[in-house]
């Protein structure tokens, strides 16, 4: 399958995912459209049972809509301390439409008590910031082509730990609760280009790419 030469889109209406794929796309010289760029798209119900499944009903549903290939996303916060969650229920994990706030409120609520070994704090946070629980962001890419109705999937993880208080303003979603060891900040206080580098999307989105080129 090919992606169109100079314009994607992307089955998504979540505006911290148009930047991302913006910036990525935007190295290639390729312009990101999405759900915001078009009007008389039917609802979207994500009621699959894994990242892989959700994003190709999203891709499915455009795709088929538009007549031409789609991207979607599904991706998700998987914590240890809660056996996974909330894994495919991020988006609506303090309730059905439920804004970023509420959700990293939330997750802070259930992780009350939490802890782990605090080795990968060191240095850059005040002394009192705790480590909660281990945690990993997923994401899963689909890639549906209409004209045949086949699709191409990726995956992409990134591991940190959840700690107890929000640092950053970049990025979205569960970001600011989200440490990087190896980068020593959150997922928040990183800039595109970096979250980029080493987040779950960017390590999906290359691996689509490379299945793209071969
Ligand atoms: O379905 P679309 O329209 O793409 O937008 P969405 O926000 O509903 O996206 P998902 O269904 O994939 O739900 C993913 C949720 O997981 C969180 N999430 C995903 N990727 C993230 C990231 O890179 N950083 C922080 N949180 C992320 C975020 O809260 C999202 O709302
Ligand atoms: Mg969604």
């Amino acid at each position: 399958m090919k992606l169109g030469t100079d314009v994607v889109v992307v089955a998504t209406k979540n505006k911290g995912k148009v930047r991302e794929f913006s910036h990525a796309f935007g190295k290639l010289g390729i312009t990101v459209q999405s759900m915001f760029d078009f009007t008389g798209l039917p609802e979207i119900v994500e009621d699959g049972p894994t990242f892989a499944a959700n994003a190709l009903i999203k891709a499915r549903i455009v795709g088929e809509t538009l007549r031409i290939p789609v991207l979607a996303d599904d991706s998700g916060l998987c914590v240890d301390a809660l056996d996974g969650a909330p894994g495919v229920y991020s988006a609506r994990y303090a309730g059905e439409g439920a804004e970023d706030a509420a959700n990293n409120a939330k997750l802070l609520k259930e992780l009350a008590g939490a802890s782990v070994d605090q080795h990968a704090i060191t240095g850059d946070l005040p002394s009192d910031v705790k480590l909660l629980s281990s945690a990993q962001f997923v994401c899963a890419l689909a890639l549906y082509n209409p004209a045949d109705g086949t699709a191409l999937h990726a995956e992409g993880a990134v591991s940190g730990f959840i700690i107890d208080r929000m640092f950053g303003e970049g990025g979205f979603g569960y970001d600011p609760l989200f440490w990087v060891p190896a980068l020593r900040r959150t997922m928040a206080e990183l800039s595109t280009e970096e979250k980029q580098r080493i987040s779950h999307r960017g390590e999906a989105l290359s691996r689509l790419m490379n299945q793209l080129s071969s």
